[in-house]
């Protein structure tokens, strides 16, 4: 007792607290005070312990609490049953076959090239964090109509690097299609920073986790045309300048293209970038104009049609999804190896970039037309100056290197495209009674 006293003596306390030491009620108060310390000491020590265990666990999401994500949710991966369902996506099922990550397969690009290269025979794995950018549920009914045909959809983000780790230990990937991306020109303004998040941090991780990678796959990924920004001179070349950015979203796209020829030089990954062309069709995104456009008219709401300065027209190279996924599979085919390992380039490897566009644009006033036809409504037309966030005037692309080295030949023409889209947009909103998202 005495040294535990002499021990306590030892502790600053407030003047007078052991003043009454001698008396036995202050001994067994003091015993409890002890006690009462040292359990709330153990006890922090245990809590710290299992916050460590957690936040190091590898079914947590380790990404630190950023304002700028729209959904922060901690996916849960690992464990022998996911290990399987993984590296059964991922066989290959085709002589010569490849294996391929597809990230960003919930999205309207991701679930058409997932699809198709299953239906020849590819192994695909899927990689998506489900945001809540446009409505969730479309994302899920993309994944339902992936997993009948066989591909599992891992839900996590790209940035969580030891999730990114762990798919590559369980399955040698040839190839990443990369798609996985904070889309919209618009939406820049609002959430800047989950343009940063993903387009740039997310590709980052994702280049880290491939250039350690043993082997390090080929890797294919989504730019877009609104790298050329302010440019006048059309159609848009590859050779063209791309240093004119009309919208953060745009400048998030050009860094990607810059970061990829870091990632080539330094660690020899064999890269390609797609610069899509407002891509259109079925399962498409709520947040086009094309798609909304098509809801509002359906409601009798007014839509806003953007022109220029004097009555200029706005107008866009819109191209078929379809097209777009013979586009991005043929990048995959002729895409060469990586020739780095364990984190270190052994010679040069592939850098490539390739516009993927119609060659045909159409004034954003046609779209609304053919929309009017297809859907046998008259649109309530609000002829809207073109807004100064992010939106440039027209798209027209150039694709000749896409023509010469992909054999990239789109075959769909605005009027056709878009009757398939309003088939499928009517079919799944089930006559238009259900409300898009
Ligand atoms: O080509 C691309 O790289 C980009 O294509 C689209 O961007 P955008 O062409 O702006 O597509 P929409 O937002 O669907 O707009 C299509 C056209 O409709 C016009 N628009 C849009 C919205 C609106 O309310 N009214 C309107 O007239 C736009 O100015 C544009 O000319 C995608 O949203 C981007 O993610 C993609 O990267």
């Amino acid at each position: 007792m005495s040294k535990q006293m002499s021990h306590l003596d030892d502790i600053p306390s407030t003047p007078g607290k052991f003043k009454m030491e001698k008396s036995p009620f202050v001994h067994n108060r003091l015993r409890w005070h002890s006690s009462l310390a040292k359990l709330t000491f153990w006890s922090f020590i245990f809590l710290g312990l299992i916050l460590i265990f957690f936040f190091r666990s590898p079914s947590s999401n380790p990404l630190p609490q950023d304002p700028s994500r729209r959904s922060l949710r901690t996916y849960n991966w690992g464990g022998p049953a996911w290990e399987k369902r993984v590296r059964s996506s991922a066989r290959v099922r085709s002589h010569n076959g490849i294996s391929v990550l597809v990230t960003g397969a919930a999205g309207f690009v991701g679930t058409h090239v997932s699809a198709a290269l299953k239906r020849r025979g590819d192994g695909v794995l899927g990689l998506d964090n489900f945001n809540d950018y446009y409505d969730p549920s479309l994302k899920r009914a993309r994944q339902a109509l992936l997993e009948r045909s066989g591909v599992f959809i891992v839900e996590g983000d790209i940035n969580d690097s030891a999730l990114l780790r762990k798919l590559f230990e369980v399955v040698a990937f040839t190839h990443v299609m990369h798609l996985a991306a904070q889309a919209g020109v618009r939406y820049a303004m609002e959430n800047p920073g989950s343009y940063v998040h993903s387009n740039i941090a997310g590709l980052v991780s994702l280049l880290e986790v491939c250039k350690s990678a043993n082997p390090q796959p080929a890797i294919v990924w989504a730019s877009s045309s609104s790298v050329y920004g302010l440019n006048t001179k059309v159609p848009f070349s590859e050779k063209d300048r791309t240093d004119q950015p009309a919208s953060l979203y745009a400048a998030t796209k050009k860094a990607g293209e810059e970061i990829a020829h870091t990632y080539n030089h330094i660690y020899g990954l064999s890269l390609t970038g797609l610069r899509f062309f407002t891509v259109y069709g079925p399962w498409g995104r709520p947040d086009m104009a094309y798609f909304f456009f098509t809801r509002d008219i359906l409601k009798g709401k007014s839509i806003p049609i953007f022109e220029a300065a004097n009555h200029g027209t706005v107008a866009r190279d819109f191209t078929y999804i379809d097209d777009i996924v013979k586009g991005c599979l043929a990048a995959l085919d002729t895409a060469e190896k990586s020739t780095g390992s364990g984190g270190k380039k052994k010679g040069p490897a592939q850098l490539r970039v390739y516009n993927l566009g119609n060659t045909s644009p159409v004034p954003v006033s046609d779209l609304v037309s053919i929309l009017e036809r297809l859907l046998k409504v008259n649109a309530k037309r609000d002829i809207t100056k073109l807004p100064r966030n992010g939106d440039v005037q027209f798209t027209h692309a150039n694709i000749s290197l896409a023509q010469r080295e992909l054999g990239y030949k789109p075959s769909t023409d605005l009027q056709t495209g878009l009757k398939k889209f309003v088939r499928w947009y009517l079919s799944y909103y089930n006559g238009g009674k259900k409300a898009a998202g």
